[in-house]
């Protein structure tokens, strides 16, 4: 049985960059900076078991790339002539999740694949000058331990989103935590049908924001918010930009709305631009923006104890997760 999505504590953040990941893959991976133990692992799993049949697949350290990106058999081409492609962790993580701890530590050139794949959504296996395809969309959530070495910043620039943990200091929360986490190792089933219902609601929400996507489009207006903030944290290239948007669109799509406004782009700007600031840019600003983003205009009214979609999520102890202020990234303890 896997903890629930929604009785994660303290993490809206990281929620949000997931859901939105899940919505877009194209988004191109979530990296979650942060100690050990702040539930990095959880809340991945987590996803997988609240969407609809979405494998959990985990990349060792050790894994070659070939373990990756799956390999061809071309003894069989010899005997038949039929080139048999043999899967990789790519492939078994198509429509799901590809966890890698500790990305921070493998070979460049797996990381490399890794995220060509996740923003591309295809995996291409070539052989002695014979090539495949497959589907690979799956959300890519990598984890690093700042403690234990950085990550280059051309592949840094590659991940979609990102998001950092601190480790909970504030007793309240650290005791919100302990009580959620006991009852579920207590009893599993029972903190599961508690969150029966909003598992079910937000999985159905992910799966609707997905066909949604295509009807949604970006105005000039949006456009401009997205260059604006890019500009202002002094990225380089485009990327910053062009997630940014996407993660907009996945953030309007996940609230049913009919358009993609300029506050979507405020309430992921910082998922998309905190580990490409420059150092050179101003500092983020410490903004005071709700934890989640505000529910979704809807038809039907809500009950009194509903905060709209997004209060599907537990309500929120103030801080595991930083807004960053400085242009480093992972951000040096103070
Ligand atoms: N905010 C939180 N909400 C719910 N549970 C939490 C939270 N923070 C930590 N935990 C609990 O702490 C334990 C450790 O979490 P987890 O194994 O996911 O950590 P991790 O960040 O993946 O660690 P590592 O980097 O060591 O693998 C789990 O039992 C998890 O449920």
């Amino acid at each position: 049985m896997t903890f629930p999505f929604t009785a994660l504590v303290g993490q809206p953040e990281l929620q949000r960059a997931l859901l939105l990941a899940a919505v877009d893959p194209a988004i191109g991976g979530v990296l979650v900076s942060g100690p050990r133990g702040t539930a990095k692992s959880t809340a991945a799993r987590a996803l997988a078991a609240m969407l609809p049949q979405a494998p959990f697949v985990t990349l060792p350290l050790a894994a070659s790339l070939e373990q990756l990106v799956g390999t061809l058999d071309l003894e069989d081409a010899l005997r038949d002539g039929r080139v048999r492609l043999k899967p990789g962790l790519l492939a078994r993580a198509h429509g799901g999740v590809l966890y890698v701890d500790e990305v921070n530590l493998l070979p460049d050139a797996l990381v490399d694949a890794l995220l060509d794949v996740a923003a591309s959504g295809v995996n291409t296996i070539e052989r002695d000058g014979i090539s495949q395809q497959h589907a690979a969309r799956f959300v890519l959530v990598g984890t690093m331990n700042p403690e234990e070495g950085e990550l280059r910043p051309q592949l840094l620039d590659r991940f979609g989103l990102s998001v950092v943990l601190e480790n909970p200091r504030d007793a309240a929360l650290r005791q919100a935590i302990l009580r959620t986490r006991l009852a579920f190792d207590e009893d599993p089933q029972a903190l599961l049908d508690r969150h029966a219902p909003e598992l079910a609601r937000l999985g159905e929400q992910v799966v609707a924001a997905r066909a949604a996507l295509p009807g949604l489009g970006w105005s000039d207006e949006v456009l401009a918010r997205a260059a604006e903030a890019a500009l202002a944290a002094g990225v380089d290239g485009m990327r910053a930009d062009l997630v940014m948007l996407r993660a907009a669109r996945a953030l309007a799509a996940l609230q049913g709305q009919g358009a993609v406004t300029p506050a979507d782009v405020d309430a992921v700007a910082e998922l998309a631009l905190a580990h490409r600031r420059s150092e050179r840019a101003a500092p983020a600003p410490q903004a005071a923006k709700p934890p989640m983003p505000a529910p979704a205009p809807s038809s039907k009214p809500a009950p009194a104890d509903d905060d709209g979609d997004w209060g599907a999520l537990p309500p929120e102890p103030v801080g595991t997760t930083r807004v960053l202020s400085t242009g480093a990234w992972p951000p040096k303890k103070a």
